[in-house]
């Protein structure tokens, strides 16, 4: 079903990506949960096949449903959940059962299994030849439907979830981590399942843990990988009466926006419409952890780390407009698009070193989700609740400023002219620390103050040349 199951007033999830399950439950002690955050995606927790030079994806080549990764064991993973769920935090796991590994000798996985992959014998689940789909075949035409559910995706072996055998061990690894008290799951690879296996499968899980804090007969919250940018035999509409959908033109197009060639006065309109699901079956992104490498979906478009300003310019915009559940990319640094997290010599994944000065990280991990910018953007949008946009505001051009109801308002301006504008604002009359330059720190402004007039009316200036193209002003959180 298709809510997060965020506690009262936080929204947004961060995919702590590559994320060792002890910095994770250290991080959302520390910072997601006094910061707002609703929640975690983690990297694939089940056993993987190791490959040389450990590429990031080497993690979407399952060995085996035990909880063993580079990230750590079922006793850590328990941990983990355990520790954010007691600071309001949930977790989000991604699961890949679409498929195993694909062909490798010899097949060892990150838990010590081993499997005999050209005889699809993975004696750690176990499975063998007859759960994998006949005859074998590749995906090569994505116009056939058939092909692309029943053929093998770039190699992997390909499960026949139509077998009842093969539903039960995943309705059975699912269910494991809802006893651990998860609140949802990313399905990888969602286009290269039949609906009405999905369907099935879903519908055995058990309820949420109300022993971790949910509500009786909760159901998980799911959201589904289906890249769909039109020109496919596959729809992503065939998959949101499962659940969310992945809406991956939502960075497309943003990225294509906020790198200036579109004008953001078009953005006026933006949500349903303009290709994109309708916004309770979305979760959205700037970015994700295959398409911020260049060659996934929406490669040349895509706004990352690496463009800095278009970037947080972008992150605010999708955390201010109210389409969609938000999700924030939190990466490590990469050149070579396939390499893997940073880690040590002997494999062993770096913990994100905290800059205490800054309080973002080093040592080879971005933390884009605790880039000032994006951190308050994040409080921004759980102030803004799910109120409607008002009082939009363009320059017939690149300056656009909206309202969320009465509690928040943002500019910004892609422009190459100064925004200096007298704008209404819709908040109460009364004096606001703009979010962006700065904070509130002491009641007093760290940055920019911006005094709003009884007719809710704020003279708002951004040069062409800020750092940041953004303000943002808001009531603060209420709790
Ligand atoms: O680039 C990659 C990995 C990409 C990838 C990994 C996880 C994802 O969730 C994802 O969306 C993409 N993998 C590299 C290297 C590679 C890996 C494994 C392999 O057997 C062969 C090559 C690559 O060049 N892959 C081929 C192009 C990317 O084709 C992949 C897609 C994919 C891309 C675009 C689509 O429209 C689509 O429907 C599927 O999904 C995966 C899902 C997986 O669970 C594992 C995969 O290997 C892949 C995957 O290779
Ligand atoms: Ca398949």
């Amino acid at each position: 079903q298709k809510d997060p199951h965020y506690k009262d007033d936080r929204d947004t999830m961060v995919h702590l990506f590559e994320w060792k399950f002890d910095d994770i439950a250290d991080e959302c002690e520390r910072f997601l949960g006094p910061m707002g955050y609703g929640g975690v995606q983690v990297s694939p927790i089940n056993e993987n096949l190791i490959m040389r030079n450990r590429p990031w994806y080497e993690r979407y080549q399952p060995l085996s449903f035990k909880i063993n990764t580079r990230s750590g064991n079922e006793s850590s993973f328990a941990s983990m959940v355990k520790r954010c769920n007691a600071v309001d935090v949930r977790i989000y796991v991604d699961i890949v059962v679409n498929h195993m590994s694909g062909d490798a000798n010899p097949a060892v996985g990150t838990g010590g299994s081993t499997a005999n992959t050209s005889s699809r014998s993975y004696p750690a689940v176990p499975f063998s030849f007859a759960d994998f789909h006949q005859p074998v075949c590749s995906i090569s035409n994505y116009n056939n439907a058939t092909e692309v559910r029943n053929c093998e995706l770039s190699g992997l072996h390909d499960l026949d979830q139509s077998k009842e055998y093969v539903r039960s061990k995943i309705v059975e690894f699912i269910n494991r981590i809802i006893d651990l008290g998860v609140a949802g799951i990313r399905v990888d690879a969602a286009k290269h399942m039949w609906p009405q296996d999905l369907k099935v499968i879903y519908s055995r899980l058990n309820n949420l843990s109300v022993a971790h804090g949910f509500p009786a007969k909760s159901r998980l919250f799911i959201y589904q990988e289906v890249i769909d940018l039109g020109g496919e035999a596959i729809k992503k509409g065939e998959y949101t009466s499962l659940g969310r959908v992945i809406e991956f033109t939502f960075g497309i197009v943003l990225g294509n926006f906020f790198r200036g060639n579109e004008q953001l006065k078009f953005l006026k309109n933006w949500g349903n419409g303009w290709g994109l699901l309708p916004s309770e079956d979305a979760l959205v992104m700037i970015d994700n952890h295959d398409n911020q490498r260049g060659h996934g979906a929406g490669g040349a478009t895509i706004l990352t780390y690496k463009l800095p300003k278009q970037y947080k310019m972008a992150t605010a915009f999708e955390l201010a407009h109210p389409y969609g559940t938000t999700r924030v990319m939190s990466s490590f640094n990469f050149t070579d698009p396939s390499i893997g997290p940073p880690a040590d010599k002997n494999g062993s994944i770096l913990s994100p070193e905290i800059d205490p000065k800054t309080g973002t990280c080093k040592n080879g991990w971005i933390c884009e989700h605790r880039w000032h910018q994006i951190q308050q953007m994040v409080v921004f949008r759980l102030v803004a609740k799910n109120d409607p946009i008002n009082n939009w505001w363009d320059n017939d051009g690149d300056q656009i400023a909206f309202s969320r109801g009465s509690n928040a308002f943002i500019a910004l301006n892609n422009d190459d002219e100064d925004l200096k504008q007298s704008l209404v604002t819709g908040l109460p009359a009364g004096k606001y620390c703009d979010v962006i330059t700065g904070q509130v720190k002491n009641n007093k402004c760290t940055g920019k103050t911006v005094e709003v007039g009884k007719n809710g009316v704020a003279f708002v200036d951004i040069p062409a040349s800020a750092e940041d193209g953004v303000l943002a002003i808001h009531i603060g959180r209420q709790s």
